[in-house]
Order: structure tokens, then C-alpha cells, then sequence
């Protein structure tokens, strides 16, 4: 059975005047033990559909249409998309691991405090001292020592401080982790160690992640299944081996054609155009104004996301032609 089962979220940001459709009729599920990718050029929306799926809608952010099964274990059934009816599972059922999530260490509080007020927020009616027990048990787990409980925030590099933010993320066993932008801001051999640590906590845990990247590479070496977002919208879901065997999109094989490969001297070719504004995005597909082979369908109407196979799926007219 899936664990997430998404049907036609839009999630928009309102202000005065103007409404950016960040998250526009999006469907797909994800599966028990899986770790699942979203990718996509800056602001397509990857952000905001995990924020939804985590139930972070606060003003400016609004749902404005959809439905999320979450098909928790000994879970009740959450029959709407609020943060009211979300945030009682949070920690415990589904954590977030927000981009730039170092940050959210307090500067002036060892990281002893960050896990007590976790512990005075989602207890779970543990006494402290076994809740301080467990936390210990759970580093040690991870291969993090545990005098770091003692230190500021500023005495960790930013890989130890990302490392300890995913041990709280996990600290519960959440059924499902949701990891924005995890290792951006970080040197490459140390994003290969935080990525390693979530592979880890997926494999003795067998949780499900959701990750969200920008950068392709993360997604070939990490994730089994990959969704590809533009302007809003997911425009191809596939496993990731078909995905770079048999991109479809033709956005999807310029973001593959744009990544360097070994050995390949070729120079790299940028997607041509920007991405458009998500407050007046453009008509039909909205890829149409940046693709080379767009006809006047799409132009005019917007592509559904259809199946070509059991495990792929794209949005693109010129497919079903
Ligand atoms: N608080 C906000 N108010 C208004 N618009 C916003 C807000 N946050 C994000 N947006 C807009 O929503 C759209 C999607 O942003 P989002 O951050 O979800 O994209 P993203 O794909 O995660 O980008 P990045 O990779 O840069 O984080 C963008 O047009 C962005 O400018």
C-alpha cells in the first residue's frame, strides 16, 4: 500500500494583489520504504509541496484544493490537509527536516536545551531522564558522539549541526521523513556523509523519505523513485533508472543533458529561457514557451499526468500523440 496518496493538491501563496500558484493540481503516491525524490529548478514548488504534505500551511500559504491520504500505522485518518489535524503526528509519524535546517538550532542554547524542549513538546509520556537516555542511545546509533549535547551550536561544523537536526528528525522512528534541500550549503564530501546518515536511518528504520533536491546527481545515487517538477506542476514521475535511461519530458532530458558526465567533453548546454513568473504562469503546458517541439495544444491545454508504463508517467501532449 501506498504511504502517501496525493490527489490534485494546490497550494497557492496569497498576498494583496497577487496569488503565486506554487503548487498547481499535483497527484502521485509514495510508497512504504521508499526513498522518494523531487526535483526541479529553483522555485518550481518543490518546497511548498513538502511543506503541504508536512502540513506547514500558514498565511501566505493556503490549500486551495486537493486531498493527502496519510496511511500511517495506528494513525487516525487525517481528513483534512490543516496544520491542526497534521501537527499531532509530527515527530512521532512524519518529520520535516526544513532547508537550511541547521539554523533552527538556537545560537545561544547548547544542543542539550534543543532536545529537552523536543522532549517537553512530543514527549510521548517518557520521563526525561529516559527520553535523555534514548537520545544518547539514538547518537551513539548514528555514530554521533554524545558530548555534543553539550556544545553551542557555533562550536559544530555545518555537517555535525545538519547530522544532529536528522537525529531529532528520527529520534521517534517517524514513519515518513521529509528532507528539503539536506546537504545545500554544505562541501560535497560532506554532503555524501549526510546523505549516507538518511540512507542508514532508512535501512534500520525502513522509513519512507521523501528528498527534495536540485541538483540531479543527489537524486541518481539516492533515490528509487524520482519526480520531476516544473513551474508548479509534476511533469514526470519514474524510477530513477528508467528516468535517466528514458527521460520523457523533454524538460526532464535538458536537466539530464545539462548535467556533466565523465569523460564527455562536450560543452554543457543550459536549459534555454527562465522559468516563469508562478503569479501569471503561462497557458496550456506550461513548459511551452521554453520547448522546442510545442504545437499548438500546448499552447492551449494543459497535459494531464498519464501513465506510459507501470512505474512512469508524464505530462506531455506531444506523448499521447
Ligand atoms: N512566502 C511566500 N510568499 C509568496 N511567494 C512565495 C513564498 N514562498 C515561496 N514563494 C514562491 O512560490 C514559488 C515556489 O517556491 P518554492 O520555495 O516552493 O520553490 P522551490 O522549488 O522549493 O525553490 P528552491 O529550490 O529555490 O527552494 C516561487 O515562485 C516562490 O517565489
Amino acid at each position: 500500500m501506498s504511504l502517501l496518496e496525493i490527489y490534485e493538491i494546490s497550494a497557492y501563496y496569497v498576498h494583496n494583489n497577487s496569488t503565486t500558484k506554487a503548487v498547481d493540481n499535483v497527484s502521485f503516491s509514495v510508497e512504504e520504504n521508499e526513498i522518494f525524490g523531487i526535483a526541479g529548478e529553483s522555485g518550481c514548488g518543490k518546497s511548498t509541496l513538502v511543506k503541504t504534505i508536512y502540513g506547514f500551511i500558514e498565511p501566505p500559504l493556503y490549500l486551495d484544493k486537493g486531498k493527502i491520504i496519510y496511511n500511517f500505522k495506528d494513525s487516525n485518518e487525517i481528513n483534512s490537509v490543516t496544520k491542526k489535524n497534521i501537527s499531532s503526528n509530527w515527530w512521532k509519524k512524519i518529520s520535516y527536516i526544513p532547508q537550511g535546517s541547521m539554523n533552527v538550532l538556537n545560537p545561544v542554547r547548547r544542543i542539550k536545551k534543543f532536545f529537552r524542549n523536543l522532549w517537553k513538546a512530543h514527549s510521548m509520556n517518557l520521563s526525561y531522564e529516559k527520553y535523555y537516555n534514548l537520545v544518547i542511545s539514538h547518537l551513539h546509533h548514528l555514530g554521533l558522539p554524545a558530548d555534543i549535547l553539550e556544545y553551542y551550536p557555533h562550536q559544530l561544523s555545518g555537517g555535525m549541526k545538519q547530522r544532529v537536526v536528522i537525529a531529532a528528525a528520527s529520534l521517534f522512528h517517524p514513519e515518513l521523513i521529509v528532507a528539503d534541500e539536506p546537504t545545500s550549503a554544505l562541501d560535497v564530501g560532506v554532503q555524501l556523509d549526510v546523505l549516507r546518515l538518511l540512507i542508514k536511518i532508512q535501512n534500520e528504520y525502513k522509513n519512507t523519505i521523501i528528498i527534495v533536491a536540485h541538483d540531479m546527481s543527489v537524486m541518481a545515487n539516492f533515490c528509487s523513485r524520482i519526480a520531476i517538477m516544473y513551474a508548479g506542476n509534476i511533469v514526470e514521475v519514474a524510477e530513477t533508472k528508467a528516468l535517466f535511461k528514458n527521460p520523457l519530458h523533454p524538460y526532464t532530458k535538458l536537466l539530464i543533458d545539462s548535467l556533466p558526465k565523465i569523460g564527455d567533453i562536450r560543452e554543457l548546454k543550459a536549459i534555454p529561457g527562465s522559468p516563469p513568473d508562478l503569479t501569471s504562469p503561462p497557458s496550456g503546458c506550461k513548459f511551452h514557451p521554453r520547448c522546442h517541439f510545442a504545437k499548438n495544444i500546448c499552447i492551449k491545454e494543459e497535459p494531464n499526468l498519464k501513465k506510459i508504463t507501470i512505474d512512469h508517467a508524464v505530462a506531455c501532449h506531444l506523448l499521447e500523440r
